[in-house]
């Protein structure tokens, strides 16, 4: 592999995206904060002039003439200076954090609104393969790389860029041309010492960010399932993988940290080297009086004064390499680093474009015109055929004609493809073949946005913030009133259970809905679909957890609807689908049959197996039933 082309481009990645993230106040801040910092290296770089003149004086006042001569005054005055100088550069290195903070901020709160929106906005199927936490974590990474470049930008890199230059200018100007030359010779030689090790460094980093990754997924897996992980006694099973993923990260670290050891040794020598070198050369210039007392003090204070800021900037260097590295997960799930062509759309122009408020982008996709059907649309699948690996269709000839406002059920054996199903109507996932169409409009014509913001859809596991009932009913729908929650729970047949608790709607719900049951968690998902007054209605296994009573009046409630919604109803438990107009049975990802419920019955087919299968048939699964003790 080309690791040093391959870094070349992460870096031009990272730069994309950290531009793409600049917005006005970053840019105004940063601008703040780079002109103080240059200020202050000026002063820094200037202030051993006024040391070096003042020496120059005073060897006049002891009688050696290298300078004309000059009174007391004039030696107060250098003095001022050069401390004034020294303040300086101290007070403006100082107040760089006030705006240089600002930027940094901001520069990272856009980084992680727009990696969210990203990471959003990417095809389902690139989503559900990251491994869990995974995500959360690049963004963590991506915005604690995004700090540490910020503060070695302003901290390091161009204050002591505009130091050197000022030395450099100076040794010019006072005509020492070798000493000029072996100044400039060390500084390169350094930096080189410093970019020379700096891809080493950022794949040592990005090894420490991919092995951190493994451990936020272990620790999730372990901790965010505490019933199924103690219920099976799996304790030392996830413990096991934690500590596999531990092991690697520690070695991931010692790696770093002997490159760094290394590259301290290589910077000690290369430093030594250098001072002995400078300083040779100034006490010959000395021996030979081509320099002056002055020239030879202000040379040893740049050498003094050099260093620490060299340093810095090796340091700067090899902590921006790693910052690369860090950043480089968000690159690589957001498809943007240097193995894709993609880049990060355009720079911010506000905050508004930023983070937080900024609509998740619409997923990939052909361009978005056509407009929804303003009512209840019926949906045709054309010789649809979809599979996650193209190679491997999990649905194959689809076609399917289900009528505008109608109950369809769908049924069939575990993987059969149903939930496949949904996510196609919601365009979660796109085919591989064939046509969907709402009423005409094809659904590739259509804004993922607009058919989402006018379909209610239920999956089996439901999202739930740790917020109250409300909150939660309302999340997908943030203009909803009061009056609509409370009818949509009415609908969903939870509105009683939320009067009898204590405090009603106002109730929290706990981390991923923990203090609810399974049924009250599936009726509030249930509410937060119908409070956007859907068109289209998905319910995937949504009434799974409901009893039977509960289950029918809700869809009874869906039938009745004054306005009517295009519903799907996924379902194992086959009573369930009873009241459904018509049910769709796959078998293998295939339409096996399509008709009413006494139809399908009459057929004696697949879903008649099924149907006996569950116990369903002629009322028997009650009679005649034995229960044993
Ligand atoms: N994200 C995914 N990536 C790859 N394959 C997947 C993914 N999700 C589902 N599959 C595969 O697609 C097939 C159909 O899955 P799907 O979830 O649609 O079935 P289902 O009928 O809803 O199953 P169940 O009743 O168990 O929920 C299965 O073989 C499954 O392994």
């Amino acid at each position: 592999m080309d690791r040093p082309k391959s870094g070349q481009h992460d870096l031009q990645a990272t730069l994309r995206l950290l531009h793409s993230c600049t917005d006005g106040v970053v840019r105004t801040h940063l601008l703040l904060a780079l002109v103080l910092v240059a200020a202050g290296g000026l002063l820094a770089g200037l202030a051993p002039l006024a040391l070096k003149v003042l020496i120059d004086e005073v060897s006049i006042a002891q009688g050696a003439p290298v300078s004309p001569a000059s009174d007391s005054r004039s030696v107060l005055l250098l003095v001022g200076g050069y401390i004034a100088a020294l303040a300086g550069a101290r007070l403006l290195s100082a107040l760089r954090p006030l705006p240089a903070g600002v930027a940094e901020q901001r520069l990272c709160a856009n980084l992680t609104g727009r990696g969210f929106d990203r990471l959003l906005g990417l095809p389902l199927t690139s989503q559900l393969k990251q491994p869990p936490g995974a995500a959360v974590h690049a963004l963590d990474q991506a915005a604690a790389g995004c700090r540490i470049l910020m503060a070695h930008l302003t901290g390091s890199m161009v204050p002591v860029a505009v130091e050197l230059c000022t030395m450099v200018g100076v040794l010019i100007q006072i005509g020492q041309p070798e000493i000029v030359a072996a100044f400039g010779g060390c500084t390169l030689a350094y930096l080189s010492l410093q970019a020379a090790a700096a891809p080493r460094t950022a794949g040592r980093a990005r090894a420490i960010a991919e092995s951190s990754q493994a451990v936020r997924g272990a620790m999730t897996e372990g901790l965010s399932h505490p019933e199924n992980v103690i219920g099976l006694g799996a304790e030392h099973a996830v413990r096991r993988r934690l500590d596999m993923t531990l092991g690697r990260l520690e070695r991931c670290w010692r790696a770093l940290q002997s490159e760094h050891a290394r590259l301290g040794i290589a910077n000690a020598t290369c430093i030594a080297v250098c001072a002995t070198v400078l300083q040779a050369l100034a006490l010959r210039g000395l021996e030979i009086r081509s320099i002056t007392s002055g020239d030879f003090v202000l040379i040893n204070v740049y050498l003094l004064q050099i260093l620490r800021p060299l340093e810095s900037v090796g340091l700067a260097m090899r902590d921006m390499a790693q910052a690369l590295g860090f950043m480089r997960p968000l690159l690589q799930m957001t498809g943007t680093d240097s193995a894709s062509g993609t880049t990060w759309p355009g720079q911010l122009t506000s905050r508004a474009s930023g983070t937080g408020s900024s609509a998740s982008p619409e997923p990939s996709g052909s361009p978005a015109s056509a407009a929804m059907p303003p009512t209840a649309p019926a949906i045709h699948l054309r010789g649809v055929r979809f599979g996650y690996d193209a190679s491997r269709p999990v649905l194959t000839n689809i076609d399917l004609d289900i009528r505008p406002g109608s109950l369809t059920g769908v049924v069939g054996a575990s993987g059969s493809g149903k939930s496949s199903l949904v996510r196609l109507v919601l365009r979660l996932v796109e085919p591989q073949a064939g046509d969907l169409l709402l009423d005409d409009v094809p659904l590739a014509a259509m804004s993922p946005h607009q058919l989402r913001s006018t379909t209610g859809v239920v999956f089996q596991d439901s999202l739930l913030i740790d917020d109250t009932i409300a909150a939660n009913i309302a999340l997908g729908c943030p203009g909803a009133t009061r009056s609509d929650i409370e009818t949509a729970a009415r609908r969903s047949q939870l509105h009683r259970r939320i009067c009898s608790m204590p405090e009603g709607y106002e109730t929290r719900v706990g981390d991923r809905g923990t203090l609810l049951s399974g049924g009250e968690r599936q009726r509030l998902a249930i509410a937060r679909a119908l409070v956007r007054r859907p068109r289209l209605l998905l319910l995937d296994e949504a009434t799974s957890m409901l009893d039977t009573v509960a289950e029918a009046a809700l869809l009874q409630d869906l039938l009745d609807a004054e306005t009517p919604c295009t519903t799907i109803l996924v379902a194992h438990r086959l009573s369930s689908l009873r009241l459904a107009q018509r049910i769709v049975v796959l078998e293998g990802g295939c339409v096996v049959e399509f008709d009413d419920h006494a139809s399908l019955l009459a057929r004696g087919g697949v879903y008649a197996r099924l149907w006996e299968a569950q116990g369903l048939s002629d009322g028997s699964h009650c009679a005649g039933r034995r229960f044993h003790g």
